[in-house]
């Protein structure tokens, strides 16, 4: 077989393999630093036909032996376009990664990303220019990019409770963080999941009360996994 008839024959095979993949139903788990996303996504992990995509906190954490993380608390000014522009390129690889699994969960998403940049146009921590650049990046991926979503799990939790987990948590990058930061990312994520008044709702919403106990919202999940999975697929590893 010689080479055009070897690449149309590739070609040919690619294209029915991509006719064959059906993209997971995919849900993203999003709320405030702190408001428990870690911990409710921990219970998806048991379910052998679901993909769980965490926040790539530790690649923010260690970019070629940078802690951006760190960077952008300690002089956000200076760093926030930079931080931004990351956390949209590794939330935009876990939203493309291609899983064959029937389910596909994720921690935060293009789409709450979207509500640190609303926070730091707010407070005036990015120039005018960055603005458009990291808004323009944003409206291309609603557009163009692979990232249908079919729910949205809000964990809504109030600024007070995830101010005292967080400073239980103790990770260190966010020393600096303060309860007037966590109310206004608090009032960001209301007015997109809550209200729905700000930006792209790319999805149903399912509100849950993230003020609950460890327990209480184990029984959250129990109720959210019915509603995903339906009664017959929870299948545990
Ligand atoms: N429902 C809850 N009640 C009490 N503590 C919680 C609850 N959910 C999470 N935590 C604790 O709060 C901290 C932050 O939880 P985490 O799941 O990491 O939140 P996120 O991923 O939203 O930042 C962790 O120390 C975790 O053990
Ligand atoms: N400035 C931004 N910070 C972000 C973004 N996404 C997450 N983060 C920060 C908030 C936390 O300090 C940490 C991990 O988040 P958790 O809610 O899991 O604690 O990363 C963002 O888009 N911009």
């Amino acid at each position: 077989m010689n080479v055009i008839a070897k690449t149309v024959f590739m070609l040919k095979m690619t294209t029915s393999i991509c006719k064959m993949y059906k993209r997971p139903f995919t849900v993203c788990i999003e709320g405030n630093i702190g408001s428990g996303k870690t911990t409710f996504l921990s219970h998806f992990k048991e379910f052998n036909n679901t993909t769980v995509l965490q926040e790539p906190v530790e690649l923010w954490r260690n970019v070629g032996g940078t802690n951006l993380l760190e960077l952008m608390y300690t002089d956000p000014k200076r760093y926030s376009f930079l931080f931004q522009s990351y956390v949209q390129l590794t939330m935009l690889q876990l939203h493309t990664y291609k899983s064959l699994m029937p389910y596909k969960i994720m921690e935060r998403s293009v789409f709450s990303s979207r509500c640190f940049i609303e926070n730091m146009k707010r407070k005036k921590l990015l120039h005018d220019v960055e603005v458009v650049i990291l808004e323009d990046w944003y409206d291309w991926c609603i557009e163009n990019a692979d990232i249908e979503t079919d729910l949205i799990v809000y964990l809504r939790t109030s600024p007070d409770v995830v101010y005292h987990r967080m400073k239980t948590r103790a990770r260190k990058e966010e020393s600096l963080v303060s309860l007037e930061y966590l109310k206004q990312l608090h009032n960001i994520h209301d007015e997109w999941l809550y209200y729905q008044t700000l930006f792209t709702v790319p999805a149903p919403v399912l509100v849950l009360d993230g003020n609950k106990n460890l327990e209480e919202m184990v029984k959250e999940f129990e109720n959210c996994k019915d509603q995903i999975y339906g009664k017959k697929e929870t299948e545990k590893n």
